[in-house]
């Protein structure tokens, strides 16, 4: 049955979290294992429902995985892969986003691939056309079927020169991972650089691949006939880092996050500063806490990689509503992630959502009435609400505006904020926070 916290709010969040692995590398470098001949390990793997679901989908076709009980490392063997039952794989539709990086490395491991129909956050279209373009220049004939796609190479897969129109990270990981075995050089232009996409690089170098990162977007990759299994370990996830920084903003805590990154956060530092939220870095995470005072609105784009990564968006945006002044947010990279300030509206927040560009770089979605640019003005006062958590970081972003709120609120949906953030409800308990669980 569901689950329903009902938070009562005001508790400042006060204590250290730590983070594993992130959720944007860990389940692709699972599918990387596929390309192996023999077995891989992937340490820092978190318990989050993307792991469970791959999981799932590996063990379908055939892979053996076995988890260390006490270090938590991650054994992926592929040396018995075989075609799963389509059936079995329908089950997974609507799941997650991963099953589309499937395509390259079942291609080569078995010379086919059943795609179920993609999940993840609804947050815009999220189409796969750029998947399926990249993967068509390297060989392969697609065909849609009800409920997925269906895919394979008869004559095998070749290097290809490519270009996407837009530097998206699952394409740019399609390409790397159809690419690094596929016959011949493939040469990516306007590639995705986000640093999950390194550490895929990183594993996939490990694997024995030939792949060199230049300047202004472009990747090369010269294809080999085999790779090896890796012993990698993961990232630490700075989505989730990010948004425990801004908990602490919102709540007015002090929160100390094991594993976080300077290096991956750079951008999100700059902006947490200018807010008026203080750091202390040190060689093992990065506390992050409400110096006191009043915080700074400000202005805000998301972007691709090295810019203001979008998930950070929605966590910071309940932080803005207490920032005094007006804040202007334009996201650049979803054409819908605004749906979730509908419930901070309610909560009392003071927000506006246009269709315009309010930014200083027009957007693919200004001329397309995407309501995509918010004002925000504060600071309000947040009182409890009945929400129905929406998406993973919208989601989020409600529990720590109920936990920053007078009064009580009543949170269903919470199922989904498991997908990218590991026991999220114990840490919440650690930090202090005062709720319960029906
Ligand atoms: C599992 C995972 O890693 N998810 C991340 C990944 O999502 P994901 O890889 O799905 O995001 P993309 O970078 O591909 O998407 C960026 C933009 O490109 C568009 N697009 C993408 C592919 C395509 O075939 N056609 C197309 O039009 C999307 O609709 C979106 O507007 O990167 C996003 C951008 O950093 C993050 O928000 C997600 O957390
Ligand atoms: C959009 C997100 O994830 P996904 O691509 O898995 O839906 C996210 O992590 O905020």
């Amino acid at each position: 049955m569901a689950s329903v916290l009902t938070i009562r709010g005001g508790v400042p969040l006060t204590g250290k979290v730590p983070v594993r692995g992130a959720k944007n590398l860990v389940p692709k470098a699972m599918v990387a294992s596929l390309l192996g001949s023999d077995a891989s390990v992937l340490r820092n793997v978190p318990e989050i429902r993307d792991v469970e679901i791959v999981t799932s989908l590996l063990r379908l076709h055939g892979v053996e995985l076995s988890k260390d009980p006490v270090t938590g490392d991650l054994t992926l063997d592929p040396t018995n892969v075989k075609t799963a039952q389509m059936k079995d794989i329908d089950a997974h539709a609507g799941d997650s986003r991963i099953p589309i990086l499937f395509c390259g490395p079942l291609i080569h491991a078995i010379g086919e691939a059943f795609i179920p129909d993609l999940g993840g956050c609804r947050i815009g279209d999220r189409p796969i056309d750029y998947h399926l373009d990249v993967l068509r220049q390297f060989g392969a004939i697609v065909d849609k079927r009800p409920g997925g796609i269906s895919i394979s190479a008869p004559r095998g897969l070749k290097g290809a020169k490519l270009t996407l129109p837009y530097p998206s990270v699952g394409a740019t990981e399609q390409v790397l991972l159809t690419a690094t075995r596929a016959e011949g050089i493939t040469e990516l232009s306007g590639a995705a650089i986000e640093p999950e996409i390194m550490d895929l690089i990183a594993v996939l170098q490990k694997m024995g691949a030939i792949i060199s990162v230049q300047t202004d977007r472009v990747i090369r990759i010269e294809g080999v006939p085999e790779l090896i299994g890796f012993n990698h370990r993961a990232l630490p996830d700075r989505n989730e880092a990010a948004s425990w920084a801004s908990a602490a903003l919102v709540t007015k805590g002090d929160i100390y996050v094991e594993g976080a990154n300077q290096g991956d956060l750079t951008a999100f530092l700059n902006t947490y500063r200018k807010i008026g939220g203080a750091f202390d870095i040190d060689d093992d995470g990065i506390r992050f806490y409400h110096p006191g005072g009043s915080l700074s609105p400000l202005v805000l784009e998301t972007d691709v990689h090295p810019g203001f990564m979008t998930d950070w968006q929605q966590p910071l945006v309940v932080a803005l509503t207490q920032a005094e002044g007006v804040s202007i947010v334009h996201e650049t990279v979803y054409e819908n992630r605004f749906g979730f300030t509908e419930a901070l509206i309610r909560m009392g927040a003071n927000i506006q959502v246009h269709r315009e560009c309010l930014g200083s770089i027009p957007c693919r979605f200004g001329q397309r009435n995407f309501l995509h640019s918010a004002v925000i003005s504060g600071p309000t006062q947040l009182s409890g609400a009945e929400i129905d958590i929406p998406d993973l970081r919208g989601g989020f972003s409600h529990l720590i505006a109920a936990l920053a709120a007078t009064g009580t609120s009543r949170v269903t949906g919470i199922e989904l904020i498991n997908r990218g953030y590991e026991h999220f409800q114990s840490k919440l308990e650690g930090l202090g926070a005062d709720f319960d669980v029906e």
